[in-house]
C-alpha cells in the first residue's frame, strides 16, 4: 500500500471543494482528508457524505473561515496539532458578492465577437460588490487570497522537506491585471473585487514557488470554467440556471470552458495532484476545458506576470501577515 499522504481542502463542504474531495479519495488510496470549513453542520454533513461513499475513509474537520484572522491562526494550529506534513493543500474556499446582472451587456456580448470571451470570464456582465470585515480588510481579499496566504505561513513547518507538498489554488479565467493594482491589493478603489483577489492568488502562486520550491513545495493554479455551484446559484436562481442549461451546452460548439458540473470543474485540481510536482510550469494556469460531448481536459495557459507584482505582492502580504501575528501575540 502507498504511504499516507495527507490533503487540507478549504471550503470542503460543498461545491467543487465536496466534489474534489470525493475524488481525492478516489484517486489517491490511504488518504487522510481535513475538511477547513466555515460551518460546523455543513462540515459534517460533507463528512458524512463522503463517509458513505468511502467508508473507513480518514476525514477530519478543521473550523476555518479565511475572511477572520483569528480563525485562520487557530486553524493552522489545530491542523499543525493533527498532522506533522501536509502533502496537499487546496486553497479552494472563496466568495463572489454580486448585486446585480447587467442583463443589457449579457445579450449584446451573446450576439457579438466577445461571446467567448464573455461566457468564459464573465467580464463586464456583473455588478461587484464589496465589505469591510471585523479585521479592516476588504471581505473578498480576505477570503479569496489574504486568509490563504496566512494558512500557508502558518503551516510552513509542514509543507516540503523529504517529500514534495503541491499548493494548488482554486484560481479563475476572470483573474485579470487589468483590475490588479499591487499598490491596492485589496481593491479598495475599484468594482472588480472578484477578478482582483484572483489575479493575486496567480501572481502569489508565482511568488511561493520562488520562496519555496528549493523547500520542496510547489503551488499552483487552476481554472475550473463556469461552474454550477452555490458561486453561480448566488446570482441567479437555480430553475433559470436549469432552464438555460441546453442553451450552454449548445455553446460548447464555441466555448470550452463550460464545465457545468463541479466534476469538471474539479477535473484541473485532481489532475494536478497526480502529477509531479516538479514537471508542472508555475507560471502557467492549469485550466478546465471541456468537449462538447462533455469531456473534461486539462490545458496549461501561460501568465503573463510581472517579477514586481511577483515581489511587491508577497511583500505586502508579508508585512500585513506580520502586523496582525504581533497583534495576536499581544492578546495572548
Ligand atoms: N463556480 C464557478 O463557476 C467558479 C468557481 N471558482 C472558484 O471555485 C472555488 C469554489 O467555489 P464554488 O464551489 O464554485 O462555490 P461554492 O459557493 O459552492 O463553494 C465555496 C466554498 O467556499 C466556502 N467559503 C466561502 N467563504 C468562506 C470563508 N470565509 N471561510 C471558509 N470557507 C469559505 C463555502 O463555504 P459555505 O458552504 O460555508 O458557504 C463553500 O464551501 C472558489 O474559490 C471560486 O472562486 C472559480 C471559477 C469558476
Ligand atoms: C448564459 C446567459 C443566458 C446568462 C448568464 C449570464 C451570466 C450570469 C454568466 C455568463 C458567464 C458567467 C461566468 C461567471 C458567473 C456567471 C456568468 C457571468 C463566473 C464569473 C463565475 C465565477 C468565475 O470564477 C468565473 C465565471 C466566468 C463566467
Amino acid at each position: 500500500m502507498s504511504p499516507a499522504k495527507v490533503a487540507v481542502v478549504t471550503g470542503g463542504n460543498s461545491g467543487i471543494g465536496l466534489t474534489l474531495a470525493e475524488r481525492l479519495l478516489t484517486a489517491h488510496q490511504n488518504l487522510q482528508l481535513c475538511l477547513a470549513c466555515r460551518n460546523q453542520s455543513r462540515a459534517e454533513a460533507a463528512k458524512r457524505s463522503l463517509e458513505l461513499s468511502h467508508p473507513g475513509a480518514k476525514i477530519s474537520i478543521v473550523i476555518l473561515d479565511t475572511s477572520n484572522v483569528n480563525s485562520v491562526f487557530q486553524a493552522a494550529a489545530k491542523i499543525k496539532e493533527k498532522y506533522d506534513k501536509i502533502d496537499y493543500l487546496f486553497m479552494n474556499a472563496g466568495i463572489m458578492p454580486v448585486s446585480r446582472v447587467h442583463w443589457k451587456k449579457v445579450f449584446t456580448s451573446i450576439l457579438s465577437r466577445d461571446c467567448a470571451h464573455a461566457l468564459s470570464t464573465g467580464e463586464g456582465l456583473l455588478q461587484h460588490v464589496d465589505e469591510t470585515t471585523s479585521d479592516g480588510l476588504k471581505k473578498v481579499f480576505a477570503t479569496n487570497l489574504f486568509g490563504h496566504f496566512i494558512l500557508v505561513r502558518e503551516l510552513e513547518d509542514c509543507l516540503g522537506g523529504d517529500t514534495t507538498t503541491q499548493i494548488i489554488w482554486t484560481s479563475s479565467k476572470s483573474a485579470s491585471d487589468k483590475y490588479f493594482h499591487v499598490e491596492d491589493m485589496q481593491h479598495v478603489i475599484g468594482t472588480e473585487p472578484y477578478s482582483s483577489s484572483k489575479y493575486g492568488t496567480d501572481v502569489l502562486s508565482v511568488a511561493i514557488n520562488e520562496r519555496l520550491n528549493k523547500k520542496g513545495v510547489y503551488s499552483h493554479t487552476v481554472s475550473p470554467g463556469l461552474v454550477m455551484s452555490g458561486m453561480t446559484y448566488g446570482i441567479l436562481s437555480d430553475w433559470f440556471w436549469t432552464l438555460i442549461i441546453p442553451f450552454l451546452l449548445l455553446m460548447r460548439l464555441i466555448v470550452s470552458t463550460l464545465s457545468i458540473n463541479t466534476y469538471n470543474g474539479s477535473e484541473p485540481l485532481v489532475w494536478l495532484s497526480k502529477q509531479k510536482a516538479e514537471s508542472l510550469d508555475p507560471r502557467s494556469k492549469y485550466c478546465c476545458h471541456v468537449t462538447f460531448w462533455g469531456i473534461p481536459y486539462v490545458q496549461p495557459a501561460k501568465m503573463d506576470i510581472s517579477d514586481e507584482d511577483v515581489n511587491q505582492l508577497y511583500n505586502q502580504l508579508e508585512d500585513l501577515y506580520l502586523t496582525f501575528k504581533e497583534k495576536t501575540k499581544q492578546h495572548k
